[in-house]
């Protein structure tokens, strides 16, 4: 199996840094668009698997999206809320934001459809969004009956009136019926039952959905009203992916360095940049720019945070936790475990590996402060586990990613950006 050795930096992390486009805003702006009334460009994009993914899968639902990757944008040819094919087969690899928005997407159509994706994602529950769409009157079912996909869909488009779903497992099947419901016969009220996680990800997708004329209101909490109307194709910039950002955030902070991430700031639509004041928590500093962030690590201290808003940037903290001088306990992720891999059981298994004290709970960790030993740390097929556990390395010497390939899923450049980084310091 392929690898890399992580080289420790023997001095303080300084430099600055703009990270691909947001996976997320990608994504949605590409659903949008597909759907949107004439063309759009879309700049600042992210280029990876799940967005390669979800552009082929437009592509095969003869809706053409024409790559620019040298200007990083992506020009689509929008369809006014329809969907010219009447039958196609999707494949969405383990991309959870592909395959769920386009599920409600093709429920919009005409026709039959069917989405599968890797081993993973056939682990992965897609049932809240296929029973909402089953109880709006399509036709739509998890094909081995077991709440994953493959998925099937038998559609003469998406109805108006009500739809209630579930949202205590993922925001995305919210946000994909959101998403989709401007294309409905006619008004759509979408409800959530229960309880909800990652809310910052809805806002997003509610504010890009407004971007492209969507008429929408929230008359009480997690209750949306959305007009039948096509949304209007327009060029549209992408944010640089927060998520992504929260790596090189983690590095100033282990080593007591500075970093700048450019193309970020307080008011960004992505909510991962919050994961700056978990760092600030921890006694970082940071300056909020207009069109910036910078970080400034400081010694650090344990903390007790919950992360269900940005549980994307769990696994980061959690290799942030070691360096602290006392215990972090990271709560309300347990949707964390649904993901790319059961990411509460893979960070406790891959910090007990290289020697520390971990304890896991139902909803996550607490992590004991302590000394690092080499080790190979396995990333379960996991983008964001290479990631955050290539700053251990960091630090401590001997610290071996396997597999560093599956950061294709988001960032492809991931340890060549590192790299750079560290050789910017030296
Ligand atoms: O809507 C989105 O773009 C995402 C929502 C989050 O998933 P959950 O809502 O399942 O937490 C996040 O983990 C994922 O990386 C992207
Ligand atoms: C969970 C993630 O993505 P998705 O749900 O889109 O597969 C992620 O990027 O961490």
């Amino acid at each position: 199996m392929e690898s890399i050795d992580i080289l420790p930096v023997l001095w303080p992390l300084k430099g600055r840094i703009r990270p691909p486009g947001s996976k997320s805003l990608t994504n949605r702006a590409l659903i949008i668009a597909a759907l949107a009334q004439g063309p759009s460009h879309l700049t600042g994009v992210l280029d990876s698997v799940d967005t390669q993914v979800m552009i082929d899968s437009l592509g095969r639902l003869q809706i053409p999206v024409s790559v620019d990757i040298a200007q990083r944008t992506f020009h689509v040819n929008g369809q006014g809320g329809k969907i010219p094919s009447t039958g196609a087969e999707l494949w969405c690899e383990n991309s959870g934001t592909s395959i769920r928005f386009l599920t409600a997407l093709c429920a919009a159509g005409s026709g039959r459809y069917r989405l599968d994706g890797n081993s993973r994602m056939r682990e992965r529950p897609i049932a809240p969004l296929v029973a909402a769409l089953a109880s709006a009157g399509v036709k739509a079912r998890c094909e081995l009956e077991n709440d994953c996909p493959p998925v099937q869909i038998e559609t003469d488009g998406l109805p108006g009136g009500r739809i209630r779903v579930g949202g205590d497992l993922s925001s995305q099947y919210l946000s994909a019926l959101l998403m989709a419901a401007p294309a409905a016969s006619a008004g759509v009220t979408v409800e959530v039952t229960g309880e909800l996680v990652s809310r910052p990800y809805v806002d997003m997708t509610l504010e890009m959905m407004r971007a492209f004329g969507a008429n929408i209101h929230e008359p009480q909490t997690n209750h949306f009203e959305i007009a039948a109307q096509p949304y209007v194709g327009r060029t549209y910039d992408i944010e640089p992916d927060a998520s992504a950002a929260s790596y090189f955030f983690a590095a100033a902070a282990v080593t007591g360095g500075e970093v700048t991430v450019l193309g970020l700031h307080r008011n960004a639509l992505q909510g991962d940049v919050k994961f700056v004041d978990a760092l600030v928590r921890m006694g970082c500093e940071a300056d909020w720019g207009d069109d910036s962030i910078t970080l400034r690590g400081k010694p650090l201290h344990g903390i007790d945070i919950d992360m269900n808003e940005i549980s994307d940037t769990a696994q980061t903290l959690a290799c942030v936790a070691p360096f602290a001088s006392g215990p972090t306990r990271i709560r309300n992720v347990a949707h964390m475990r649904l993901k790319e891999t059961d990411r509460v059981s893979a960070v406790v298994t891959e910090l007990q590996r290289v020697g520390l004290t971990v304890e896991e709970h139902q909803d996550g960790m607490t992590i004991t402060p302590g000394p690092i030993r080499p080790a190979e740390i396995h990333t379960y097929d996991d983008h964001r586990m290479a990631m955050s556990f290539s700053l251990l390395g960091l630090k401590a010497p001997g610290i071996r990613i396997l597999d560093p390939g599956c950061t294709a899923k988001t960032y492809p450049e991931y340890f060549t950006d590192l790299d750079a980084l560290c050789r910017s310091a030296r």
